[in-house]
């Protein structure tokens, strides 16, 4: 029998502009098992970002329940929300967010400033994450001195460090070409085939055909596809 580790409940989001109020999330449930690759599909702006912020704990939803494992997040302390953030969740986005003046190895442990271990175990978990995506001979290279296509495995390889539950990438291959992508999106499925739960937003039927679900998002409601 398959663990759930996310359950969302009329979930709602509404984002106050130039003083009117726009429902951007409009009673979203869904269900996310442990070892699922769930594809979220949807026009622009049709609050697919909003919806992952939420997942993430980066934003709080006006209303709904949401279970992330065994923590009821809507009832979080910012604080505890940080905690959850820092050791369950891993963050991949369209812009990679490395830092340019950090080389690889330094921008793959940034999450340790959130997330106590011991220095050796650090090193062995940078170590691994690093192997892992594959770039173990550009360990001393700046963001700037490598390739799209590797600046978004650094991105992954510093979700990766902390071991999270769940990886959420929002649009992962969107500043990439075409054999990038497909590199980055074999990466995932060999990270979601040993076992990591992954959530991603993107436009993309292509990309989207490598979860295991799609489910479409359109006017703030969520569909299956
Ligand atoms: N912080 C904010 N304040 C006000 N409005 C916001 C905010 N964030 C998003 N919105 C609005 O909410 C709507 C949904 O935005 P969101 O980024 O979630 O959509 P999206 O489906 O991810 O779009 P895209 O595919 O273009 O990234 C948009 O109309 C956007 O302008």
């Amino acid at each position: 029998m398959k663990t759930m580790l996310l359950q969302a409940r009329k979930i709602r989001k509404n984002y106050v502009l130039g003083g009117g109020e726009i429902e951007v999330v409009r009673g979203i449930d869904l269900d996310v098992s442990a070892g699922d690759f769930v594809s979220i599909m949807g026009t622009s702006g049709s609050g697919k970002s909003t919806l992952l912020h939420i997942l993430g704990g980066l934003a709080r939803p006006d209303s709904g329940s949401y279970l992330l494992g065994a923590k009821d997040m809507l009832t979080l302390s910012d604080d505890e929300l940080s905690w959850v953030r820092a050791h369950w969740v891993g963050f991949v986005f369209q812009t990679f967010d490395l830092l340019a003046e950090l080389d690889v190895r330094d921008n793959v442990a940034l999450p340790f400033l959130y997330h106590h271990a011991l220095p050796d175990d650090r090193e062995r978990r940078v170590d691994a994450a690093i192997d892992r995506v594959g770039l173990g001979h550009r360990q001393r290279h700046r963001p700037m001195e490598l390739s799209g296509g590797e600046m978004q495995r650094v991105a992954i390889a510093r979700a990766l460090v902390i071991a999270p539950k769940l990886i959420l990438a929002d649009e992962p291959t969107g500043n990439l070409d075409t054999r990038n992508s497909n590199e980055i999106l074999h990466l995932f499925k060999e990270l979601n085939d040993t076992g990591t739960t992954i959530v991603m937003v993107t436009h993309d039927h292509q990309v989207a055909s490598y979860s295991k679900k799609i489910m479409i998002m359109e006017d703030g409601l969520l569909s299956v596809s």
